[in-house]
């Protein structure tokens, strides 16, 4: 079913957000000296950038499922995820059981967006997306490519998550992506639930 017109959630912006993350980036060094945010000149900017163009699709995703019979839980999707992060995880060198945490923590996140935007489209069809993005062959591919990109960056922020600043510097990447990125609260929340298990 296509009507008339969608209000894109703002993954669309991705392209300047990113400008303002390289900004960033020397930014921090600079004011931090490469103290505080970096361990051997790593960030979490990346991860976090990505991390949150992860909770923007699932305004996509709830837009794809609102008022058909796909459910937000879908577990056989999920273990697809889930085995997908761990055996790229076990190629590229990181922790296959971290990655399947940290997806888990990506997973919830997403749920929670979907639950909160569907609630509200209930109460307020009004609000509701005008238009009803295909899941498997629109949505799940960025997922998918996502995917790939958060391992890489798992394996590239090891130093950084072994080290004790690891906090501080999710912190200052997330504080910097959901500036850059305009996140509103939803996704605000969401970003900090899809970061949740990367310093612990
Ligand atoms: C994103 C989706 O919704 C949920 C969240 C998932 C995810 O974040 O990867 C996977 C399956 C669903 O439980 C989806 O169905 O693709």
């Amino acid at each position: 079913m296509t009507r008339a017109r969608v209000p894109r959630p703002p993954v669309r912006r991705a392209g300047g957000a990113r400008g303002w993350i390289a900004f960033a980036l020397v930014l921090c060094g600079l004011l931090t000296g490469g103290r505080q945010a970096h361990a051997g000149g790593v960030t979490f900017l990346a991860l976090a950038d990505v991390s949150a163009e992860r909770v923007q699709i699932a305004n996509l995703v709830a837009a794809a499922k609102f008022g058909t019979p796909a459910p937000i839980d879908d577990p056989a999707r999920e273990q697809v995820v889930l085995d997908t992060a761990a055996r790229r995880a076990a190629e590229l060198g990181v922790d296959p059981a971290l990655a399947v945490r940290v997806f888990r923590d990506q997973i919830e996140a997403s749920k929670l967006v979907q639950r909160a935007l569907h609630a509200r489209w209930t109460a307020h069809p009004d609000e509701a997306p005008a238009e009803r993005p295909d899941l498997e062959t629109e949505v799940r591919p960025r997922l998918d490519r996502i995917t790939e990109q958060i391992l890489r960056h798992l394996r590239d922020t090891e130093p950084l998550r072994a080290s004790p600043t690891c906090l501080r510097a999710l912190v200052v990447g997330y504080r910097v992506v959901e500036s850059a990125r305009r996140l509103d609260h939803l996704q605000e929340l969401a970003l900090g639930r899809a970061l949740l298990s990367i310093c612990v």
